[in-house]
């Protein structure tokens, strides 16, 4: 079903929530699924991709109980995992698909994961060339290229290894596997990325070491033991309200309780040196940081975002170069290749729908070229089944003069369940 928006000079005021974090949530489930006991998650995400995760694991035979944003998961630990009789069905999530593989590939049983039309186009080599060096016995279309997986647990061997692209689903599918190798695991990142495993591992009892170089060592055979996860809001959701609160006029908004861990937090920093008139104060918890965060209308300047910013901020890309349709002068992203295979070609599909409500934006091999400040027109956007496309065109909406058709809105449940309603909410 079509969704029509259109706004007439809106001005966003009020209080935002926004969702849980959608890294965290997958890894909590996975985490109490591995863990002896009873784990309790408080905040969790109910996007499509986590309530694929769930599913998953209780196909595993793990009690999940979900009672509004709260989990309880009660498990025997993974060695009472069952051999699934299904499919294994990730949905729309390269998370699940990815960090699941690492999972699936030291037990003793046969798994088969698929996912929709999208998922069966991402590359999953990336994850399943380090398993094979640890033993792991993966089969899929174009020598394990592409879902639907068939996974044949066995026992791993640890390994040495420096990843070729910047992928925390990479890192992160290698230690979940290195947990259960023999030996002591060392990964090696080319550029840092979100490190939500890594804090994971040690608060469900694990011991990882992060050396002087960077690199993570994990020795095998590490028991986790249940534990609480409270679940910050997403910075990645919560960068769409940031966007709206910025391209609109007389506008404040407040955002409590988003994650603000530095691995994460690119967005801000974008923003800032574009001009963006924000506050941000961090609140006290555990495990993961979180602050809460004012942002207000500003006149925005463009600027060029590339090198290790990228893993930062790589699924707020999107919603940057929409901003920079509002900046004054030029923004280039480069170094974000990565976004060819997200839910969707990301660089061609955000050139092609801003260009149709008349940006100036073009295309790169590695990123795009935004030059502003341009006005924007009501058209028909596609969304690619991709929800962070779904939610730029609605923020891209606030800003433009005429109707906005938006295809697929529903796919913006996968991160964001109600992300028009609340983007409403805050206009006067
Ligand atoms: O580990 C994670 O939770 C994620 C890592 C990133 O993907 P890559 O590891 O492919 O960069 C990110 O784009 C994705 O939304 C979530
Ligand atoms: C790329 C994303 O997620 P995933 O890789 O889990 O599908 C995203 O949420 O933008």
């Amino acid at each position: 079903m079509t969704l029509t928006l259109s706004y007439s000079n809106p001005s966003l005021k009020g209080t935002i929530q926004v969702p849980g974090d959608k890294s965290i949530s997958h890894r909590a489930i996975m985490f109490g699924s591995m863990a002896a006991g009873t784990t309790t998650v408080e905040g969790f995400l109910l996007g499509d991709d986590c309530l694929s995760t769930i599913s998953c694991f209780r196909k595993l035979g793990v009690d999940i109980e979900l009672t509004g944003k709260s989990v309880t998961i009660k498990s025997a630990g993974e060695e009472s995992w069952q051999e699934p009789s299904e499919v294994l069905d990730t949905g729309n999530s390269g998370t699940t698909t990815r960090l699941m593989l690492g999972l699936l590939a030291g037990t003793s049983f046969h798994s088969v994961m698929a996912g929709d039309e999208s998922i069966a186009k991402r590359p999953m080599k990336r994850i399943i060339n380090p398993l094979r060096e640890m033993g792991a016995d993966i089969r899929g279309r174009q020598d394990g290229q592409y879902t639907p997986l068939a996974i044949q647990g066995t026992k791993l061997q640890a390994i040495n290894y420096t990843l070729p692209v910047a992928s925390a689903q990479v890192k992160s599918a290698i230690l979940l596997a290195a947990l259960k190798a023999e030996g002591k695991t060392v990964i090696t990142e080319p550029v840092p990325t979100r490190d939500h495993t890594e804090i994971m591992l040690e608060h469900f009892g694990a011991t990882l070491t992060k050396r002087n170089d960077g690199a993570i060592e994990l020795e095998g055979g590490q028991k986790l033991k249940a534990a609480h996860v409270q679940v910050p809001g997403d910075i990645s959701s919560a960068a769409f309200m940031i966007g709206a609160a910025l391209i609109t006029e007389q506008s404040e908004v407040l955002l409590t309780n988003v994650g603000s861990n530095p691995t994460r937090t690119g967005i801000l920093d974008v923003i800032k040196q574009m001009g963006a008139d924000v506050d941000w104060t961090e609140r006290a918890v555990e495990g993961e940081p979180s602050a809460d965060l004012t942002i207000r209308s500003s006149k925005l300047k463009g600027i060029e975002i590339g090198g290790e910013l990228i893993p930062r901020l790589i699924d707020e890309i999107p919603l940057i170069a929409l901003i920079a349709t509002q900046a004054h002068g030029t923004t280039i992203i480069k170094d974000a290749e990565e976004l060819r295979v997200k839910e969707t070609d990301r660089i061609a599909a955000v050139v092609a729908e801003l260009s149709k409500m008349g940006a100036d934006i073009t295309a790169t091999e590695d990123g795009m070229v935004i030059n502003g400040p341009t006005a924007l027109n009501g058209a028909d956007m596609k969304t690619y089944g991709d929800h962070r496309l779904g939610m730029m065109a609605a923020v891209a909406a606030l800003a433009a003069e005429g109707e906005v058709h938006i295809d697929d809105p529903d796919c913006i449940a996968v991160s964001f369940p109600n992300f028009v309603e609340q983007m409403n909410s805050l206009i006067n």
